[in-house]
């Protein structure tokens, strides 16, 4: 694409140079740089982007896109915007020819639930035969193929482009995670959702948002950009849990059509009759077409909110109940979210990523339905993420678990044993244990617990490392629980049953 061409999607803008170069691809980082690129300087949290203009010549850039002049030789163009990283947003969709304008996109945003429901929706879709597109936490998956990633909802550029390879692998149907950072920092802006979701909202990210209401109107953004305008062909729907307030400040921004869901309030789509138990759960799924029995192997009332957003936001897609009702029915749990640990030992283990005060509460809550014994938590807050969080997360670790075990979670610059005592502020004179090690407080947790009593590892889920310092070491919470039972079992006979 010529670069004029390109241009004309932009507003306000200066350009400098008069060249119009073919451009081969658009970057904001100078390492990805190739002849031919338009390199976009972006002021970011720990460099600036335009100290990287020059390398960025260097390696072949045709053009730069910056938000004051930069020292640049030749007569390579340079344009200047207000905004860099609006404008690369504009340009991302430009450039890989507006692909969201040609998919059924889904967006769910939320403080906890996003990646559950979004893989919910993703196995609902799968149903019904679409070919599907997944962003998220875990993965960027391209039907069957996995992509890493390193934020949940990644800059506009990764996000267009692969958007446009879901077109080019005749995907109709995508699904992603939108967190508050993306919607904040508009790496969402050019996506035409179709429907947005929202999960629920409680306290996390306060570190970046501030306050609570700032983290709210965040979220909000997700529904205030779906589009102002009714079209029959492509209805917008907004998808809202009915049991959270913050559901009737979305239900003001936005003009899509609104579809709420829940278990208490009166709502379009609701749960009724449920029954739980600690292999699955039942309820009567109420719609404004009928009511059905619904049966699936998921737990905890958190995930029955989940399923009830993926089957509203799949039923405005035009997907069937039928369909619906066979996905949930074989729903499988998510790596690393409430996952079984099973070596054959006499006590449970859960691996689980709560790392908010409202999921660890909603998990250890869960657990304290079907568990007689002993709850055993081992628990850490991430380093360079909202302190606030710290104390309250270590109270209710110490509400609801027997065995309390602090430990570190991915600390990052921060020092372990400031968090943990971060931590221990919340429950200053109760009982808990301190392991800043995580390897050891999993192994603590084991060597202590007794048949019938369950161990909750949370916070880090399906990650596979942990961050201290500027250092990423390999460790796997599931793998370092099996390693504990297996080596316990062997050196003391321990954890067979009976014992
Ligand atoms: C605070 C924050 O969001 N930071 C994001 C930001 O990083 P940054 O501002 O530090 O970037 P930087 O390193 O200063 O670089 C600035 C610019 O210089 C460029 N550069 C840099 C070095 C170089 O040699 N050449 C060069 O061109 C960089 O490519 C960049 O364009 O831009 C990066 C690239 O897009 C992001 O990966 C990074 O997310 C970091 C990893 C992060 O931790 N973000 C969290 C807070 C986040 O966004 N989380 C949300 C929500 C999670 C959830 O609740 O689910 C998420 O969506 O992941
Ligand atoms: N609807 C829910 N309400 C409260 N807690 C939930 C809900 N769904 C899941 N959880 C808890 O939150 C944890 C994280 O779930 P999930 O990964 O689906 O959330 P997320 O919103 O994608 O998180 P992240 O912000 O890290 O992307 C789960 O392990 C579980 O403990
Ligand atoms: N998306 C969340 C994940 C937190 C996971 C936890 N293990 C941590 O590292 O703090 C965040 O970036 O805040
Ligand atoms: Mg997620």
């Amino acid at each position: 694409m010529k670069l004029k061409a390109l241009l004309k999607y932009l507003y306000q803008y200066h350009v400098y140079g008069e060249q119009n170069p073919t451009i081969s691809s658009i970057e904001m980082d100078s390492r990805k740089v190739t002849k031919g690129s338009l390199f976009v300087c972006i002021k970011g949290y720990t460099v600036d982007g335009h100290d990287f203009a020059l390398e960025a010549i260097n390696r072949g850039a045709a053009a730069i896109l910056a938000e004051r002049k930069v020292h640049v030789k030749d007569d390579i163009p340079v344009i200047i915007v207000k905004n860099t990283k609006r404008a690369m947003a504009i340009l991302a969709d430009a450039f890989y020819g507006q692909p969201t304008h040609k998919l059924h996109l889904i967006g769910v945003t939320g403080t906890n639930g996003k990646t559950t429901t979004t893989h919910m929706i993703e196995k609902i879709l799968k149903e019904a035969g679409k070919n599907t597109g997944l962003i998220g936490t875990m993965y960027i998956k391209i039907k069957e193929k996995q992509y890493d990633v390193k934020n949940t909802t990644p800059e506009s550029l990764t996000l267009q482009s692969m958007f446009k390879k879901m077109i080019d692998e005749n995907v109709t149907n995508a699904v992603m995670e939108v967190s508050s950072h993306a919607l904040h920092m508009g790496r969402v802006h050019g996506c035409d959702f179709d429907v947005a979701v929202f999960t629920n909202l409680s306290q996390d990210h306060l570190d970046y948002h501030h306050t609570m209401d700032e983290y709210r109107n965040a979220k909000g953004l997700l529904f205030a950009q779906l589009g102002n305008a009714y079209h029959h062909e492509k209805p917008k729907f907004a998808i809202l849990n009915g049991d959270d307030l913050a559901s009737k400040y979305y239900e003001h921004m936005t003009s899509a059509h609104i579809i709420t869901y829940g278990i208490d309030a009166e709502c379009d789509i609701m749960a009724k009759n449920i029954k739980m138990s600690a292999t699955g759960t039942m309820f009567t799924l109420v719609t404004p077409d009928g009511t059905y029995p619904v049966q699936m192997k998921l737990v905890g009332k958190f995930n029955v909110y989940n399923v009830l957003a993926a089957i509203s936001a799949t039923l405005v897609s035009g997907i069937s109940i039928e369909t619906i009702l066979k996905a949930v029915q074989s729903l499988e749990g998510v790596r690393g979210r409430f996952e079984l640990v099973n070596e054959g030992q006499n006590f449970t283990v859960i691996i689980d990523y709560a790392h908010t005060p409202d999921s660890l509460e909603n998990v250890l809550k869960t657990v304290k339905q079907f568990v007689d014994h002993k709850i055993f938590v081992v628990i850490g807050c991430g380093g360079d993420r909202d302190p606030s969080k710290r104390p309250k997360m270590a109270q209710v670790a110490v509400k609801y678990a027997d065995v309390p075990i602090f430990t570190s979670d991915n600390p990052r610059s921060e020092d372990p044993l400031a968090i943990l005592k971060d931590m221990e502020s919340g429950v200053e004179g109760e009982y808990f244990h301190s392991i800043v090690n995580r390897e050891q407080a999993i192994y603590f947790a084991i060597a202590n617990a007794k048949k019938g009593d369950c161990i909750v590892i949370a916070g880090k889920g399906h990650e596979t490392y942990q961050q201290i310092g500027s250092e990423t070491f390999e460790f796997d919470d599931k793998k370092v629980a099996v390693h504990a039972i297996r080596e316990l079992r062997s050196k003391h006979g321990k954890n067979q049953e009976g014992k």
